[in-house]
């Protein structure tokens, strides 16, 4: 009797929980088709994070990774599933099959779409000026790939002034072949390193270079307030008493149409002769002709490069260039620093959705 009596009020209370729990299903779908909307145009590697952070704010929606170009932008269009988003998360990654968010996609994309969260410093890929006629903010992750790119910068320098790499694809090819260590290498500490954009990895492959130590000049767009007593600066009407002491030039700007080829034969000519060039901004802001030209007459004693003009089919005689240093675009390619990246774009995308802005607004657009 106490049992029959005790199982039907369970009974009871169960079915008045599970109406409690479907009313509740009911709201949170109600809200979550209210939520706003933005789409990863790219995987997300940190799920976990990433759920979590959207949690309540948005619906984030994945586009399934063969979508190409004129997909994206069908999807996007009213009756779209992509349809009413107001920001996207996107990485290099996709310029393979969406492309670059240049003026002609920027001029697709709904009036709904009002930001853009880049995952990386550089954001070459990304119109900014055709995002800010349309009034969509644009956001970076800068500092997040500051030691990692810093570090290859580094790495490049010293293979380049050793010899290192050349020895080393030597010694696998089975000569030990010590005679490269005569001449053409030389010790770091002492020597005079020009640095050409002291923004964040130009201001960490400072501070890295200075330990040797090494002597620092700096041109950049402004003097910097922030850079240490150390740091040399040179202005514009300076550059070639600059270009004239160093033995490396490490470049370290951005690639717009302003610094397309900024170090061109004539830059590279007004280096001392023997000196290395380290680039690990962007392969347009240094004129490769003119690079291997240079390397070839002697004129550069070698070079170190983790970016080229056109990636990944780069210009193959760079292979046969022994006294080249090459990666293939690894600046930031850590567990480490892809992780901030990730978290941190997604986190100014996030901030958008909730305040209307991501902190890390590219300059043109603050
Ligand atoms: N190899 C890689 O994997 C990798 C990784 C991250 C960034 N990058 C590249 O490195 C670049 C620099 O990144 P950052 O985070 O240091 O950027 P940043 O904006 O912090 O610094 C760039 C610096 O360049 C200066 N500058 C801009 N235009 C200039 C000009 N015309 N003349 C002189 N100085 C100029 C700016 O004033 C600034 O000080 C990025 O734009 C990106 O292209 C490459």
């Amino acid at each position: 009797m106490f049992l029959n009596q005790s199982l039907s009020n369970s009974m009871r209370n169960l079915s008045q929980r599970v109406k409690v729990v479907a009313s509740s299903a009911a709201a949170y779908s109600q809200t979550a088709k209210m939520l706003p909307r933005v789409v990863l145009c790219d995987p997300v590697e940190y799920q976990y994070e990433c759920k979590a952070m959207f949690d309540g704010v948005a619906e984030v929606i994945k586009i399934d990774p063969s979508t190409d170009r004129r997909e994206f932008i069908r999807r996007l269009q009213p009756g779209g599933t992509l349809e009413g988003v107001i920001g996207l998360f996107e990485r290099n990654q996709s310029i393979g099959r969406i492309g670059r968010f240049d003026e002609d996609l920027i001029s697709e994309l709904p009036s709904s779409i009002k930001w853009i969260a880049h995952m990386g410093a550089g954001y070459d890929k990304v119109d900014v000026l055709a995002c800010k006629e349309r009034g969509i903010g644009v956001s970076n992750t800068p500092g997040a790939v500051d030691d990692a790119t810093a570090t290859t910068a580094l790495y490049l320098m010293i293979s380049a002034l050793r010899g290192f790499s050349a020895a080393e694809r030597s010694l696998r090819a089975g000569n030990w072949n010590r005679s490269h260590s005569s001449e053409s290498t030389h010790d770091i500490t002492g020597r005079i390193v020009a640095i050409l954009g002291l923004g964040g990895i130009g201001l960490r492959f400072a501070e890295l270079v200075h330990a040797f130590p090494m002597r620092i000049l700096y041109h950049s767009r402004r003097k910097v307030a922030a850079a240490p007593e150390w740091c040399e600066h040179y202005d514009k009407e300076h550059l070639d008493e600059m270009l004239a002491q160093a033995d490396v030039l490490s470049v370290h700007v951005p690639y717009t149409k302003e610094t397309r080829n900024i170090v061109d034969e004539t830059v590279i000519r007004k280096l001392k002769k023997g000196a290395i060039i380290v680039n690990t901004a962007r392969g347009q802001v240094v004129d490769e002709e003119a690079m291997i030209k240079a390397l070839r007459d002697g004129h550069l004693s070698g070079v170190g490069l983790d970016v080229f003009c056109n990636e990944p089919n780069i210009d193959r005689r760079w292979y046969d260039i022994p006294n080249a240093v090459l990666l293939p675009h690894l600046g930031t390619a850590t567990a480490d620093s892809r992780k901030k990246m990730e978290l941190q774009a997604l986190r100014n995308l996030c901030d958008f959705v909730l305040t209307g802005k991501g902190a890390d607004i590219v300059p043109e657009l603050r």
